[in-house]
């Protein structure tokens, strides 16, 4: 049985940026119907009123709404921060029930906790997007607890299909994937920056700098993308001989570029782990939080 995402309630148990990049790609692709999403967050009655008025969905402030609409949507998507697990969780954990989907964002939140800390083992998604999802460009990793049957797979790969690439890994590569993925958009806004930076230094205007960056950046992905060549193998032809590129290769080598990018992956992956331990382990639910 397939079920249309348009269809079903979908709530946001927070209401940032991850949430929105999701739901706005999601409202415009027309994959859900603004009317069914419901987006809620701890207390900014201001940021759920401009999500409102932006994308059509529904939201409220009102704690006893929120109980209800959580207790009667068919999905819920957890996106606050790992710092705000266990005291919304424990909030979360009463409303709940088996015939739910849960899809968690949250880095570095395992299957297995969150099953603990919401004392249940409804289905629940652990997923792994990035903000490009905000244009449809996003790439999420997913993996799936052995409760979601292939309906609800289906619909969690739909739901990200819609905003981007969904690529389903085992649950113990979601971390390096974090590495690469979830926060790479940052390595290479970081690129661009340093890239800018240096242009302008050299005297070129601020403008030139940026659009000169912005279309480099673009054109080598889509390369990429459409030539199917590796990127060793791209970045071989740009490369002559002793001439400009392979002086800039060098320059990026002596100042360990490559060993650079391989660090920062693997200390995303690891403190996306860290993060991930650091929220206890046991349900708080009956204790005040
Ligand atoms: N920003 C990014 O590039 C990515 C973020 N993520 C994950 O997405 C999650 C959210 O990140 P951001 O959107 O960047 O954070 P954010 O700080 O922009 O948003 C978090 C939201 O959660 C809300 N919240 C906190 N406790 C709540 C509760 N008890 N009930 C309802 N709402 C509550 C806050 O009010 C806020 O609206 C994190 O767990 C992060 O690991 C995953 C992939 C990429
Ligand atoms: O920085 C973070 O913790 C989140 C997870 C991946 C991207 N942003």
């Amino acid at each position: 049985m397939s079920i249309m995402l348009s269809q079903v309630k979908i709530a946001f148990v927070g209401a940032g940026s991850m949430a929105e990049a999701i739901v706005r790609g999601l409202i415009q692709t027309k994959v859900a119907n603004p009317q069914n999403v419901y987006m809620m967050n701890r207390s900014n009655q201001d940021r759920l009123s401009f999500l409102c008025s932006e994308y059509g969905v529904q939201a409220t402030s009102d704690q006893a709404t929120k109980n209800t609409i959580i207790q009667e949507a068919d999905v819920v998507v957890l996106c606050m921060k790992p710092k705000d697990v266990e005291s919304s969780f424990a909030e979360l954990q009463p409303l709940l029930s088996e015939r739910q989907l849960l899809i968690s964002v949250i880095a570095g939140l395992s299957i297995e906790k969150a099953e603990r800390l919401l004392q249940s083992d409804l289905p629940i998604v652990r997923t792994m997007p990035n903000t490009s999802s905000t244009i449809g460009l996003g790439a999420t990793g997913m993996s799936f607890s052995t409760k979601v049957n292939d309906t609800f797979k289906q619909l969690a790969i739909q739901m990200f299909e819609a905003v981007g690439t969904v690529t389903i890994v085992e649950e113990d590569k979601l971390e390096i994937l974090t590495g690469i993925s979830g926060s790479g958009p940052a390595y290479v806004y970081y690129l661009m920056e340093a890239m800018i930076k240096a242009g302008i230094e050299g005297g070129l205007t601020e403008e030139d700098a940026n659009q000169l960056t912005l279309q480099t950046v673009l054109g080598a992905a889509h390369m990429v993308q459409t030539t199917k060549e590796h990127p060793a193998e791209l970045r071989r032809k740009v490369t002559s001989p002793n001439g400009a590129t392979h002086a800039a290769i060098q320059a990026l080598d002596r100042h360990q570029f490559d060993e650079a990018i391989h660090q920062a992956v693997l200390h995303c992956a690891a403190r996306t782990k860290e993060m991930g331990e650091q929220i206890a382990a046991t349900s708080t639910v009956g204790k005040s939080v």
